[in-house]
């Protein structure tokens, strides 16, 4: 579904992502850990155009996609939720899931049909939000959600692109612990119906959701298999995981296991 081969990104002299051949199947939760500054965030930037890669390629449903801008992936079934905090602040946050899904529908076939397409995008919009968790909050203004319900709202934005493969950057970040266990559920229930592969610090949710973990390391994969064969890896214990036992992390998201070891 969603391919790279000899993917690679220099700034100068630093490869930030070196030569990295992965493939996400349909249905997969993949999650991608590494230390601060593995390259991470430079692979879903080459994933979705923000970035030009280097070398290699990016290859989705067969099409090769290396280069595209982030609209033509998005058009094309990928999408993205971001890291910082993206959303209309003052808009309500169904009118901020609403223009995402008018953006997709003006972008695909479904652009010809005008009547009713305004009520509809709000119907759609609505669903999402029933789906995240946040309908009882569709009036409300973006910006007085909280930090893990801005979480969610950016989930709701990216589902409704209506997208294939959906790269989750870091769902938990800054949430506070309490609201850890909605971010789990929320992964796990739109990867039944997605590709996903996430971005995220906190080992506990990533060894609780993921079907595969890849291991990044200055740019490189350290390793690829399933949480028990990454966490007995010695290599990954040695890069990255230091030792961890479940429940050993704090829950917000902000703490990396080795902090430090990059
Ligand atoms: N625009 C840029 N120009 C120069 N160097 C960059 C740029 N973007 C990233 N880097 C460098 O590339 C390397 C990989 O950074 P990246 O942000 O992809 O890592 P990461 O794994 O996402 O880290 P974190 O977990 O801290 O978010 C780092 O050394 C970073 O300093």
């Amino acid at each position: 579904m969603l391919e790279t081969a000899g993917l690679t990104k220099r700034f100068g002299g630093l490869t930030a992502v070196d030569s990295v051949d992965f493939a996400l199947a349909e249905g997969e939760l993949c999650s991608l850990i590494g230390p601060n500054g593995a390259g991470k965030t430079t692979f879903f930037d080459l994933l979705t155009g923000t970035l030009e890669p280097t070398a290699g390629t990016v290859t989705l449903d067969g099409e090769d996609v290396t280069g595209l801008a982030p609209h033509a992936t998005a058009r094309r079934g990928l999408h993205r939720s971001y890291q910082v905090t993206n959303v209309f602040p003052t808009s309500s946050v169904l009118e901020n899931v609403r223009v995402a899904a008018q953006a997709h529908g003006a972008d695909s076939f479904k652009a010809w049909r005008n009547v009713g397409t305004f009520d509809e995008y709000y119907d759609e919009a609505y669903d999402v939000l029933e789906r995240v968790g946040l309908a009882s909050k569709a009036e409300l203004p973006a910006d007085s959600l909280s930090h893990g319900e801005k979480r969610q709202l950016e989930v709701a934005v990216a589902l409704a692109g209506d997208p294939e493969v959906l790269l989750l950057d870091e769902p938990n970040a800054g949430v506070s612990s309490e609201s850890v266990d909605d971010i789990i559920a929320l992964i796990e229930d739109v990867a039944t119906d997605h590709a996903v592969l996430l971005v995220e610090h906190n080992m506990d949710i990533v060894m609780n959701v993921s079907d595969r973990i890849v291991v990044l390391n200055r740019g490189a994969v350290i390793a690829d298999g399933t949480p028990d064969e990454v966490r007995g890896d010695p290599a990954v214990q040695e890069a990255y995981l230091g030792g961890y036992e479940p429940g050993d992390l704090a829950d917000d998201g902000e703490e990396t296991p080795a902090e430090g070891s990059a």
